[in-house]
């Protein structure tokens, strides 16, 4: 092998770097890798990572593509969490865009300077008010964008360069944060709402401007502006909100699934499933409305369909008795119920009977045993899925799931858990994440260059989702596909995006209409991007 000579400029003093003589790019990957696992903490696996993708980003998505079971949960939930909680301390380079309320007046300048080298085509947004389920985390929300676009790119094989993350630097409410000496955002409150609908104005006619092919995917906006700003933005440029959005659709799928386990035991048709919700924010009556879309498309009317649905929130079950109920949570508000508040989530679940209890509350062993043991007791397989990340966060642990109900849990969390052993039987967790979706989303979005994402699109990602297990997973009574699939997956969720922006005539790339499924499939799948195997041969 031939000695060549790296310029590189980190060397000190301007000495020219040599690679050593015995140099192997597969031995590389291999050492990489046990670099990596040498790592006690997953913050360390995640500053490791954040230095390969800097050094060699080929290598980086090649390992990630190939080991995905093991590094999404360090790039991805839980441990971004860590990686966001800290990011002011573990800041290394920049690696984001950020735009800040300074930037008011400005910001197409501030935009024309993200030194692109291919057309910009996805840009996943935070404002980082509400990061996972770990709150006001202000500038440090930006590895939340950066872990959701190399999903895009290990998952549905986005080209790396073609993706923006922005953290939208607007300020924090979080003490610790403004008194941190080594905050790295603008260290005052956030602003007022009309200053804020100002700056998201100027941010998105900005970003058409400037990107004119772009999607924009929002992420982790706290409750009332998630909602405030899908609805201001959705008709007027391509954009969806992964949290309302994202997590309707990977939970539908997963009800789907889950549901038809569960109606085999009991014998209960689809439709007289119900639904316990604990949380009432942007995600729960996101996956609320995804579920009142699908029922109403099996037939039920919008009453009958809203009747299946239970939401709770702090103070417990939504009724619609209740005085200052914010905006969101009025529609699933309950009509039916006279009596005392019902506060406690045991009494709910006594008072309801659901078939199905859904976490997003963000409240930690939520699920407490008398309550899951109350859902075996009604129903022969419950379906218990807490939805809250990062795992810390979780409404129960999977072991604990499996042991209350005596393995006749259907059970999916939002972050992963690893295979449970129990009575002999190895038990496996499924993931209720909508990092099965917004890949394929955003490609179809990008392929068929959609004028909007409208809410049929997004219906069918999630039936696409749903019909993608394969025999061995449904064998094995999965409700989500495996994970290393999701390039797979993320296929078919494009091809049934775009059939549905062509159905709706939103596709402005009209040259697919006349490809059949399979050449369409097979497009996209060419069109997904893979990283090199040479991995920097050129200077080995
Ligand atoms: N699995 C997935 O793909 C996704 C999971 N999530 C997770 O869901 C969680 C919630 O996210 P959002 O809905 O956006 O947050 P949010 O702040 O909009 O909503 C949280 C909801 O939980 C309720 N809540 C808080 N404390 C409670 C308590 N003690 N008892 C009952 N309800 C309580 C609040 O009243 C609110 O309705 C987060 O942990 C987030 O990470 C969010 C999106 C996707
Ligand atoms: C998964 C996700 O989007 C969240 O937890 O916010
Ligand atoms: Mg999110």
């Amino acid at each position: 092998m031939s000695v060549a000579v790296q310029n590189a400029s980190h060397i000190p003093f301007g000495f020219p770097a040599q690679v050593p003589p015995r140099l192997d790019a597969t031995d590389h990957v291999q050492r990489c890798l046990a670099q990596l696992r040498s790592k006690s903490q997953g913050l360390e696996k995640y500053i490791f990572l954040n230095g390969l993708k800097e050094r060699d980003p080929e290598l980086f998505y090649k390992i990630l593509i190939t080991n995905m079971m093991e590094i999404i949960p360090i790039l991805y939930t839980p441990t971004v969490g860590d990686a966001c909680t800290n990011y002011s301390h573990i800041w290394r380079r920049p690696e984001g865009l950020y735009v800040s309320i300074e930037h008011k007046g400005r910001i197409r300048e501030v935009l024309r300077s993200w030194p692109a080298t291919s057309t910009p085509r996805i840009a996943v947004v935070t404002d980082g008010s509400r990061i996972l389920g770990l709150g006001d985390l202000g500038a440090n929300g930006l590895p939340i964008s950066i872990g959701k676009l190399d999903l895009y790119i290990a998952g549905a094989g986005i080209k790396p360069s073609t993706t923006i993350p922005v953290c939208l630097d607007v300020g924090t409410n979080t003490q610790r944060y403004l008194e941190d000496p080594l905050y790295i955002g603008v260290r005052q409150t956030r602003p007022k709402a009309a200053e804020m609908d100002a700056f998201m104005e100027e941010f998105m006619s900005a970003m058409a401007e400037v990107f004119p092919e772009l999607i924009v995917q929002f992420e982790d906006f706290s409750t009332d502006n998630a909602f405030k700003y899908l609805d201001m933005f959705r008709n007027r440029y391509s954009c969806f909100n992964d949290d309302i959005q994202g997590t309707g659709a990977v939970v539908l799928s997963g009800f789907i699934n889950a549901a038809k386990l569960a109606s085999a035991a009991s014998g209960l048709p689809l439709t007289e499933h119900k639904i316990l919700f604990l949380g009432a924010g942007s995600s729960g009556i996101g996956v609320a409305k995804q579920l009142l879309s699908f029922f109403t498309s099996m037939g039920m009317t919008v009453e009958e369909a809203k009747n299946k649905i239970y939401t709770v929130d702090s103070k417990g079950l939504v009724t619609a008795d209740r005085e200052g109920l914010q905006e969101h949570k009025k529609f699933f508000a309950r009509t039916d119920y006279q009596g005392p508040p019902l506060k406690k989530l045991a009494d709910i679940v006594e008072y309801v009977k659901p078939t199905a209890l859904l976490g997003l509350s963000t409240l930690r062993n939520a699920f407490t045993e008398d309550v899951v043991k109350l859902m075996a007791s009604i129903n022969k397989r419950p379906i218990i899925f807490p939805l809250s990340n990062p795992v810390s966060l979780s409404e129960v642990d999977f072991e604990d799931a499996v042991k209350w109900t005596n393995g006749s849990v259907i059970f999916a969390s939002g972050s992963p858990y690893k295979p449970v052993e129990y009575g002999g039987k190895l038990y496996e967790a499924g993931q209720g994440n909508n990092m099965y979706q917004f890949p394929g989303i955003g490609l179809g979005a990008i392929l068929s260059k959609a004028k909007h994402v409208s809410d049929a699109m997004v219906d069918k990602a999630a039936i696409a989702l749903a019909e993608s297990l394969n025999d061995e997973e449904k064998t094995n009574e999965l409700v989500y596909p495996r994970l290393h699939r999701i390039r797979e997956i993320s296929g078919q969720v494009s091809l049934a995006v775009i059939r549905q922006a062509q159905a709706e005539g939103l596709d402005r790339n009209t040259e697919y209409r006349n490809l059949c499924d399979a050449e369409l499939l097979k497009h996209i799948k060419d069109k997904m991007w893979e990283p090199s195997d040479t991995f920097r041969r050129g200077r080995l």
